[in-house]
C-alpha cells in the first residue's frame, strides 16, 4: 500500500503537483493540542515538536493526527537508538562514533531539562507516553520524516503524504527512465504545500524525494540507510590524531609552535583550510586539491601517510576486505544496522585508501623531482 503511493500512478511530468498538502493538516508546535503547554515551557524546535507528537501519541484515536500516526513506525531505527554495545561494535572508527555517542547524553539532559518538569501538567494516566524512550522515539520519527514548513509560525513539522518518499542522491544521475530528486517542495501556495514534479517519471516507476547533498554518515545518522557509491562522502582526521603522530616525532615546544602556525594558515590559506581544518577541530577533506600546491613535499606525503595509517587503525583489527566479505554475506533488510554501518566503514576506507595511493604517488613524483634537481645542480 505505501510502496503503491510512492509508485506514479500515471506517467509524470516536470510541474506536475503530486500533493498539495495545507499546512494546518501537519502536526506543528502551532496545531497540536498540547501548544499551550509547549509554548508555556518554551519549548521549540525538536524539542517542542517531540512533545507535540509525544501528546498527539497519548490521545490514541482522540488525535486527529491518528490514522497519519498509525501509519508511522513507533521509531526509526537510527543510532540514536542503538543499544552502546551496537554503537561500540558497528561504528567504531567511523564519523559517527563519537557524535552518536555524545547524542544520548544530549538527549538525556534534553528530556531531563525540559519535559520531565512538564509531567505534573499531564493526566496521570499519559504520563507513560512522555517517558524518555518516547521522547527518543518521537525523536527518531522527526529526524527521518520532519520538514521545515516556514520559519516565523508553524517552523518544523510532521507533513503526512510528504513524507512517504524515499531519498535518493544523484542530481547528476544521467539516467532518464528515472533519476533522484524528482520532487520539489514549495511553499509559496497560501497555506498549502506543495511537492511538485523536478522530473518526469514513468507511471510505475518509484518516485523519489531528496534530503539533501548528504554522505553516508549523515544519512546514517538522520534516517538510517546509507547510498552506494556515495559521491557526498567525506574523512575526516581528527586534530588529536594529527597531534598523537606529532608526539612520537616532535618536542612538546615545536608541537606547540606547529599548532598555532597551522591555527594562522588556516583562517587564510584555502589548501591548508581543506587539509587542516582547526577551526572545526578536525583535519578533513581529503581531495585531490592537494595535487595543485607547493606544501606536497616528500615529508609531508609521509606524513599524510603516517596520518592515513593512524586514521585507519581506529576501524579496528577487521580489514577493509573483511568488511566488504561481511557486506556480502548480511542481508540489507534482515540485518539493517550491520548492513549499513558496513556500508559506511567501507565507504570511509575506500576513501583513505585513495588518499594513501594519491599521496604515496605524489611522494614519488617529488622524489623523482628532487633527484633530476639534484643532478642537474651536480652537472653545474
Ligand atoms: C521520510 S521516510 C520515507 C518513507 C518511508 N520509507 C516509509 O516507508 O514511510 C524516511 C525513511 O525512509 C527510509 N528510506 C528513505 N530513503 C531510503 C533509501 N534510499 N534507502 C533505504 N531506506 C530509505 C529510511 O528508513 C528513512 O528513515
Amino acid at each position: 500500500m505505501e510502496m503503491a503511493a510512492r509508485r506514479a500512478l500515471a506517467d509524470l511530468k516536470v510541474g506536475d503537483a503530486v500533493a498539495r498538502i495545507p499546512k494546518l493538516t501537519c502536526l506543528t508546535i502551532m496545531t497540536s493540542g498540547a501548544r499551550d503547554m509547549i509554548q508555556g515551557a518554551g519549548l521549540d524546535g525538536s524539542l517542542g515538536l517531540a512533545v507535540a507528537v509525544m501528546y498527539e501519541r497519548s490521545l490514541g484515536e482522540q488525535s486527529p493526527w491518528a490514522p497519519y500516526l498509525a501509519a508511522l513506525p513507533e521509531q526509526e531505527p537510527i543510532p540514536l537508538v542503538w543499544s552502546a554495545d551496537e554503537v561500540e561494535e558497528l561504528l567504531r572508527g567511523t564519523e559517527l562514533h563519537e557524535t552518536v555517542k555524545e547524542d544520548g547524553g544530549v538527549m538525556w539532559e534534553d528530556w531531563k531539562e525540559s519535559i520531565e518538569p512538564l509531567l505534573p501538567q499531564i493526566g496521570s494516566e499519559f504520563r507513560s507516553f512522555f517517558g524518555f524512550q518516547h521522547y527518543l522515539a518521537a525523536r527518531t520519527l522527526i529526524a527521518s520524516r520532519s520538514f521545515q514548513i516556514d520559519d516565523h509560525y508553524h517552523g518544523v513539522g510532521m507533513v503526512p503524504l510528504a513524507d512517504i518518499f524515499n531519498h535518493k542522491t544523484g542530481a547528476e544521475d544521467s539516467s532518464p527512465s528515472l533519476s533522484a530528486d524528482d520532487i520539489s517542495v514549495s511553499h509559496d501556495v497560501d497555506d498549502d504545500l506543495e511537492m511538485i514534479m523536478v522530473k518526469d517519471v514513468k507511471l510505475g516507476a518509484e518516485v523519489f524525494n531528496t534530503y539533501g547533498l548528504l554522505g553516508n554518515a549523515a544519512l546514517l545518522h538522520r534516517y538510517g540507510f546509507t547510498e552506494p557509491d556515495n559521491p557526498f562522502d567525506i574523512v575526516n582526521i581528527d586534530l588529536e590524531l594529527v597531534l598523537q603522530w606529532s608526539a612520537s616525532l616532535f618536542s612538546g615546544q615545536h608541537r606547540r609552535a606547529r599548532l598555532s602556525l597551522w591555527r594562522r594558515l588556516g583562517s587564510s590559506n584555502g589548501f591548508i583550510d581543506s587539509i587542516l581544518s582547526v577551526k572545526s577541530g578536525k583535519l578533513s577533506h581529503i581531495t585531490a586539491e592537494l595535487s595543485e600546491t607547493l606544501l606536497l613535499t616528500k615529508t609531508i606525503c609521509k606524513a599524510l601517510l603516517s596520518l592515513a595509517d593512524l586514521r585507519e587503525s581506529l576501524y579496528g583489527e577487521n580489514s577493509i576486505e573483511d568488511d566488504i566479505e561481511a557486506l556480502r554475506r548480511c542481508c540489507c533488510i534482515r540485518d539493517k544496522k550491520l548492513y549499513h554501518s558496513l556500508m559506511l566503514r567501507i565507504s570511509e576506507r575506500k576513501i583513505l585508501q585513495k588518499f594513501r595511493v594519491f599521496a604515496s604517488s605524489s611522494s614519488q613524483v617529488r622524489t623523482g623531482e628532487q633527484a633530476s634537481k639534484r643532478k642537474k645542480l651536480k652537472r653545474k
